[in-house]
């Protein structure tokens, strides 16, 4: 028989309210246990706790939702109490009591929600990053990624991929082997390839899903004393990296998160970078070019009173920044230069900040659109594209191997909304999520 789960669902506790969620076959007797009766679906009431014996647990509202309409498709409960640490414990160690009744493992409601088919694979890996969202573009992302979309555009496809089965199978059937006139089979192929062309150019927008789910990437690389930790502090706002006029002061990479138009962007001070540096140091320089060779951007920072060029990585988009331009008696900052700035007078910091706004724009403006946004998606995007190249590959000799072929491709697609055989995949999936959830 099916376990009855609960787990508190609100956050960390003391809170004005807290929200201890019940799901499974037992509801029913709990509610009748804890409060004498079963309330009406969806209609908030208030009533005194009780455990068994009798002792008052607390007073607060109960919502009851019956399955299949609820977030898990079971009957399902709310119970609203006092946000106090003694007041939870009390009614989940009532709960934990009762027979056939456990703790909810780490996003089982949600795991439970999918079983039942209340939203798909694609649903339940957005309504995590819904819950991760920290800035307005990572929730519009979630937000849109809840909508079923990807789900509906990959059977659009797999519906393709059947139809050119079919036709495949057909010509099978009805012709003999040697002469096959133009037949089916020059339409289908064009159009397999145009849907390849669609599988592959879907699954290249996953970098800018990456950059608006997890961040850009922001590097600051320069020589020692450049200005690099006094820049990182300026940008973030506040002191968050060691500044001295000791050349070598930073060491190790030192990362921060900021919010830029509404786009997480990830921050990283770095050591400065010199010829002959110490032990220490020199770990610090391998760890700053490595983590400039991963950037989105890099700051290439100078200080224009003594401008030292420091070696970086190739290929990755760079932004080369004077420093100190308020020790210049006159505003002559060489061409050299995107960028003039001090981190002492504050001048050219809010440019920056809107040429690093500009540069997440277009990732920004993609996150309306459908991308795949875990690298899990990619690799059956991935995955399905090579089938239909393997299918091309067979010649028109092996017309059943071809259809082999694309009924893979179609698997690898319906495997990411998880409609085909997903099983291995969802204690990974689920277990991303918080208890309670
Ligand atoms: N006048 C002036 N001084 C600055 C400016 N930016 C940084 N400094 C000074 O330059 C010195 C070095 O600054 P840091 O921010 O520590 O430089 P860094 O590049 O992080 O140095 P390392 O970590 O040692 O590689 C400090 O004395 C800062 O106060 C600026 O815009 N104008
Ligand atoms: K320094
Ligand atoms: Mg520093």
């Amino acid at each position: 028989m099916r376990e009855t789960i609960f787990a508190l669902s609100s956050g960390g506790l003391p809170s004005g309210v807290a929200v201890i969620r019940l799901s499974g076959p037992d509801v029913r007797t709990a509610l009748n246990d804890l409060v004498g009766f079963v309330p009406e679906p969806r209609k908030a009431v208030l009533r005194t706790m009780k455990a068994e014996d009798g002792t008052v647990l607390d007073r607060g509202l109960i919502l009851f939702f019956e399955g299949p309409y609820s977030f898990t498709g079971e009957d399902c409960a709310e119970l609203q109490l006092h946000g106090g640490v003694a007041v939870v414990k009390s009614v989940l160690e009532a709960l934990g009591g009762r027979e056939n009744f456990r703790a909810a493992d780490a996003g089982e409601f949600t795991k439970r929600g999918f079983l039942n088919g209340k939203f798909d694979l694609t649903g339940a890996e957005a309504l995590a990053d819904l819950i991760s969202a920290e800035t307005e573009a990572q929730r519009r992302f979630a937000l849109a990624n809840g909508d079923e979309r990807h789900r509906q555009l990959y059977a659009g496809w797999r519906r393709s991929l059947i139809h050119a089965q079919a036709m495949i199978a057909a010509e099978l059937d009805f012709s003999d082997e040697e002469d096959v006139p133009g037949s089916v089979a020059d339409a289908i192929w064009q159009e397999l390839s145009a849907l390849q062309s669609e599988i592959e150019e879907h699954a290249g927008g996953y970098r800018d899903a990456e950059i608006v789910r997890d961040g850009f990437r922001v590097v600051i690389l320069g020589a020692p004393n450049a200005g690099k930790s006094s820049l990182m502090n300026a940008l973030a706002k506040r002191d968050i990296a060691i500044v001295t006029e000791e050349a070598g002061t930073t060491r190790d990479i030192l990362e921060t998160a900021l919010d830029i138009g509404g786009v997480k962007v990830i921050l990283t001070d770095t050591a400065g970078i010199r010829e002959n540096p110490g032990r220490i140091e020199a770990i610090g320089i391998d760890r700053a070019i490595a983590r400039a060779g991963d950037a989105d951007l890099i700051l290439l920072l100078e200080d224009v009173t003594e401008p030292r060029s420091v070696p970086h990585p190739q290929g990755v988009r760079l932004l080369r920044i004077a420093n100190k331009i308020d020790l210049l008696d006159e505003r002559l900052v060489a061409e050299a230069y995107d960028l003039a700035i001090s981190t002492v007078s504050g001048e050219g910091i809010n440019e920056l900040l809107v040429r690093i706004g500009d540069l997440t724009e277009g990732s920004k403006k993609r996150a309306l659109d459908i991308l795949p946004f875990r690298e899990r998606h990619v690799g059956l995007l991935m995955e399905a594209s090579r089938h239909i190249d393997r299918a091309f590959g067979q010649g028109a000799v092996g017309l059943e191997l071809q259809a082999e072929e694309l009924r893979l491709a179609a698997i690898a697609l319906g495997r990411i909304a998880g409609e085909i055989d997903v099983e291995d995949l969802l204690d990974t999936i689920f277990s991303q999520f918080c208890i309670g959830k």
